[in-house]
């Protein structure tokens, strides 16, 4: 597989979850956070939306970080020109595809999308500038439309073609066959850019890039429109492991660059939140947590370390006498099998009442128990 470039839309899809606003100094932040981790492209918000959001575009520019920073615009040359000024080196131009949002939304036609989308990237060219021009709703477009779009934006200079799954309606199958067929009959460079509607963002993206796109667009946690983007933690370490693609991304930084993002979007991580989820790396079912004691490979795709995490081992009702005996050990205390299997019992008595695992401390407390009332019981054996 051919090399793939990670386009962070953190700060422009991301930050329009409906409900969610980064302070400008969070925008900042999270460029910089982004271009630390490795990333291609940073698109850094809507330039001609001005204001705040003009401000920190320039600010991120003025910072020179090293990473492509990309302002989103409508095809319209007015917000182009709005971009130029935010010091940006590359524009996403922005039109929809598909009839439904030509005929509803535009209230255009085909040829008019057609001219828009030349005009504003011959203006954007002109003006020495990277752009990907972006297919809104490509996903639900006439593919051969689709095509003579991708055809007419090369023809114009494009540097790529952003293919917009915008109400996440795909799966990775057709998906596999459309990016095929723009690559064949266009030879255009892709970005996937896919939402998460039906759970299938990431999915999407990989089945876009096994077919040949070059790009990922992606988003922190999976923040954006609706149910999200397909996630840049998902996408970076699945490329990784099950394609066995590494792209140099500083995964380890992972984990503080979602609880950033986390924290400055108002939008808490779940526990079980894919690869940096506090409890993804957390075992406690007997079997696996055997199995991960004596090799963490049998139940681990990769190590917790590799995305800033660490692994746990939690002793509660589903647990197994080798973790407590290694647990045991941690307090430097040798349980014998019969202790290991009493202090089981009564774990998983106890994680019952309480309705999940326990403490360190709960259980010191039990093993104290244990130990009383064995002393009791020796006691009233010899009578004292
Ligand atoms: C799928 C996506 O994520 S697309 C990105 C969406 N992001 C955003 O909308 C966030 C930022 N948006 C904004 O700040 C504003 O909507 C602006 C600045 C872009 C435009 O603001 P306004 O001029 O107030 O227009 P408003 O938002 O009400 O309507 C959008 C207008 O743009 C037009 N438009 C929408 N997309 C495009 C496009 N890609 N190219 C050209 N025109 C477009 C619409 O037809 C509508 O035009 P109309 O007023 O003639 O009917
Ligand atoms: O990226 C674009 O230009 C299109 C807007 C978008 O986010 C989408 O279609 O999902």
């Amino acid at each position: 597989m051919s090399n793939v470039y990670i386009v962070d839309t953190t700060l422009r899809d991301g930050e329009q979850t409906a409900g969610v606003v980064f302070a400008n100094e969070e925008k900042v932040q999270i460029a910089k956070m982004l271009a630390d981790l490795g990333v291609y492209q940073i698109e850094a918000g809507i330039p001609t939306m001005g204001g705040d959001e003009k401000e920190a575009i320039k600010k991120i520019c003025k910072l020179d970080l090293g990473v492509s920073i990309m302002g989103w615009n409508r095809a319209v040359i007015k917000d182009i020109e709005e971009s130029i000024a935010c010091g940006v080196d590359a524009v996403a131009i922005s039109i929809s595809t598909s009839d439904i949002h030509i005929k509803h939304k535009l209230k255009k036609d085909r040829d008019w999308v057609l001219k828009s989308m030349v005009d504003a990237t011959k203006f954007a060219k002109k003006h020495n500038l990277y752009v990907s021009v972006n297919a809104e709703d490509a996903s639900r477009s006439n593919m051969d439309f689709l095509i003579k779009f991708a055809k007419e934006a090369k023809e114009a200079g494009a540097d790529r073609l952003r293919y917009c799954d915008t109400v996440g309606m795909m799966e990775p199958f057709s998906i596999y066959e459309h990016i095929r067929r723009i690559i064949d009959e266009v030879g255009i460079n892709i970005e996937m850019h896919t939402h998460n509607d039906f759970g299938l963002a990431t999915a999407n993206t990989l089945a876009g890039i096994r077919a040949g796109a070059k790009y990922a667009g992606v988003t922190v946690n999976g923040l954006g429109e609706r149910a999200g983007n397909a996630a840049l933690e998902e996408v970076v370490m699945a490329l990784k492991y099950i394609y066995k693609n590494d792209l140099g991304i500083k995964t380890h930084l992972l984990k503080e660059v979602c609880e950033y993002v986390s924290k400055a979007s108002g939008r808490v991580l779940p526990l079980s939140k894919t690869i940096v989820g506090h409890n993804v790396f957390a075992h406690e079912s007997g079997i696996h947590t055997d199995g991960v004691l004596k090799d963490s490979k049998t139940y681990e795709s990769f190590t917790p370390e590799e995305v800033g995490l660490q692994r746990q081992i939690l002793i509660g009702k589903h647990s197994g006498r080798n973790a407590i005996v290694a647990k045991f050990r941690e307090y430097e205390i040798d349980l014998t099998p019969e202790e290991a299997e009493e202090i089981l019992k009564r774990v998983r008595s106890l994680s019952v009442q309480l309705k999940r695992s326990l403490f360190d401390k709960e259980l010191i407390y039990l093993y104290n128990e244990m130990r009383e009332e064995k002393i009791k019981d020796v006691n009233l054996q010899n009578n004292i």
